[in-house]
């Protein structure tokens, strides 16, 4: 008899993800102890001896709740259980920069890139189908453009470390049932219950909401959404590298800079401040706005300053970006 449906449909998913990982490379799983991850966890246990893989995987200790350290333990005995060799705990500050839940993301990526780089690893993150529905839907409610909109990628790298989103088109459900039948009991996580979070909110009321008064299948069709602004957004990003580069770097010709449409210009523009010294996170997308006035509708004013003393002024038939 084979696996349970559930089991092998995530360890499909985990096959495919192994293979785009450069041979040779050890795969860590960065699990929380949540269903997802945990079923994540599972399937790398079981796929990567098959492919010739080390593997292992890593809890972080945020030690915002108590008794977090035994549990973060407990999840370490659960990963050897699987067979993940090295299986660790990080114990993590959590700052207060950008509120709690993004001091969190921030510190335990931190941890991550540390533990995957000191193994050359690559990592796997347990986002489902159903978080990118919530991102999307977060997202389109605040306003965000096409780049948040386009939800989490399936592959990214940061500081050097390569990550992969295994299960971004699966269920939630998927990984619980395949918990269930493998006898694993995943940790549910207070927080993804506690309704002051605006995610939860979403979860809870907004997308069951959206399913009554639409039809089943929202959170399909928002990563559909999701996946199509992806490739949309790359387009125009690679557009605006190849017409920053012909608009000369941080000392920009107007005249190319005005045929550009819109949304290829204040890429350009975006990517000119970043080249020039201005902290991307920093930028607001009303600095761009501003600066791309300098451009449209230059009517005498001088200069913008940006973040990072970073200048755009106009000078000669030409937009320069310098110190200010
Ligand atoms: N404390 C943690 N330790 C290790 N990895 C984590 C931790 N928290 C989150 N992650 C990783 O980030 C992914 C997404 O985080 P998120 O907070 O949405 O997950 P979760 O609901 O806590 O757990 P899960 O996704 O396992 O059900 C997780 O699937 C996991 O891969």
């Amino acid at each position: 008899m084979g696996p349970d449906p559930a089991v092998a449909t995530v360890r499909v998913a985990v096959r495919h993800a192994l293979a785009e990982v450069p041979s040779g490379m050890p795969v860590l799983v960065a699990c929380s102890g949540g269903a997802d991850s945990l079923a994540l966890a599972a399937a790398l246990a079981f796929e990567a001896p098959r492919a010739g893989r080390p593997a292992g995987g890593v809890t972080i200790d945020h030690g915002l709740q108590e008794g977090s350290a035994a549990r973060a333990d407990a999840v370490v005995r659960l990963m050897y259980g699987l067979g993940l060799d090295p299986a660790g705990s990080v114990a993590v500050t959590v700052g207060r920069a950008g509120g709690p839940e993004a001091a969190a993301r921030d510190a335990r990526y931190a941890a991550l890139d540390d533990a995957a780089a000191r193994l050359g690893a690559a990592v796997l993150l347990g986002h489902t189908r159903d978080d990118q529905a919530e991102t999307v839907l977060l997202g389109l409610a605040r306003g965000s453009g096409a780049r948040s909109l386009a939800g989490m990628p399936v592959e990214f790298v940061r500081s050097d470390v390569r990550y992969f989103r295994p299960l971004l088109d699966l269920d939630r459900a998927t990984t619980r049932r395949a918990c269930a039948a493998q006898g694993l009991e995943p940790w549910d996580d207070p927080h993804n219950e506690d309704p002051a979070y605006a995610r939860v909110r979403v979860r809870r009321d907004a997308l069951p909401a959206l399913e009554t008064a639409v039809g089943p299948g929202v959170a399909a069709a928002l990563a559909r959404t999701a996946r199509m602004l992806r490739e949309d957004t790359a387009a125009l990003d690679e557009w605006a590298a190849r017409a920053h580069a012909q608009a000369g770097g941080t000392d920009l010709d107007l005249e190319v800079l005005a045929a550009l449409p819109r949304a290829v210009r204040t890429r350009v523009l975006r990517r000119a401040a970043v080249e020039a010294g201005c902290p991307a996170g920093t930028l607001a997308a009303g600095h761009v706005d501003e600066v791309d006035r300098l451009v449209t509708a230059w009517h005498g004013q001088r200069h913008v300053d940006l973040p990072g003393r970073v200048r755009a002024g106009r000078r000669c038939g030409r937009l320069i970006f310098g110190p200010a």
